[in-house]
């Protein structure tokens, strides 16, 4: 049965890549995805933005929406200080499949914990059982419609404490405006806007960041 993209994406990084090498794993994809095949990544510029804000922040606890091939999970967990950990969410099975194996290829298998299923479910058993206080940062990515009732019920779990800092991928294309307009008009968040580019493309995105008020 032929292979997937991402299937060929992992076989890429498992050729290519060094074992045990974050940067080299996050590199093997973006040449693949701008040489081969566009895939939905966050990619290396808008990348640099989630960098900068993971080392900003500096996470004990963060919570990724939307794995898919385990780049930004291998991106974050990079960054993370010894006994941080990242909790990112997959709803889809192959996906999954494939963002463990090319987080364990990275060596960052022991910072990130892949929570199989949807987010509206995965949110409320946060607290009791994956052992969560609060998130200090949360990164979104998944379904673009999502992201305004997953950051209302990340709320409603009280997950989110004083300065815990959300980062939202691709607010322009292919757009989050309801989000734009939940976020901006929160008078409990203070956002800044990312100008960027779509992944491997020309096309403007953004990212959008809310830090938490309390
Ligand atoms: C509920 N729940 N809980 C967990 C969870 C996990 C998932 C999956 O990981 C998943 C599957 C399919 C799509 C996404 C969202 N991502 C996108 O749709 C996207 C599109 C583009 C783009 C841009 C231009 C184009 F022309 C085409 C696609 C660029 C981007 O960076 C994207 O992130 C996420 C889904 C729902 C989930
Ligand atoms: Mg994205």
């Amino acid at each position: 049965m032929n292979q997937s993209k991402e299937q060929r994406i992992l076989d890429f990084v498992l050729q290519n890549a060094v074992r045990g090498d974050p940067r080299s794993v996050v590199d093997a994809i973006d040449k693949y995805c701008t040489q081969k095949e566009w895939a939905m990544n966050v990619g290396s510029e808008k990348g640099i933005i989630l960098d900068k804000t993971v080392e900003e922040v500096n996470p004990s606890v963060a919570l990724e929406l939307g794995t898919y091939c385990g780049y930004s999970a291998v991106r974050i967990a990079r960054l993370l200080k010894p006994g941080a950990r990242l909790l990112t969410v997959e709803f889809n099975p192959e996906f999954a499949a494939v963002a463990k194996q090319t987080i364990e290829f990275a060596g960052v298998q022991d910072k990130v914990k892949i929570l199989e299923g949807p987010s509206e479910e995965i949110i409320p058993q946060l607290k009791k059982k994956y052992e969560v206080d609060t998130l200090d940062f949360v990164f979104l990515d998944h379904w673009k419609d999502r992201y305004t009732p997953d950051t209302i019920l990340i709320q409603e779990c009280n997950l989110l404490r004083k300065g815990s800092v959300l980062l939202a991928d691709n607010v322009i294309i292919p757009g989050a405006p309801e989000f734009l307009k939940y976020i901006r008009n929160n008078p409990r968040f203070q956002c800044t806007n990312y100008p960027s580019h779509l992944e491997y493309m020309k096309a403007e995105d953004a990212m959008e960041k809310a830090v938490f008020l309390g």
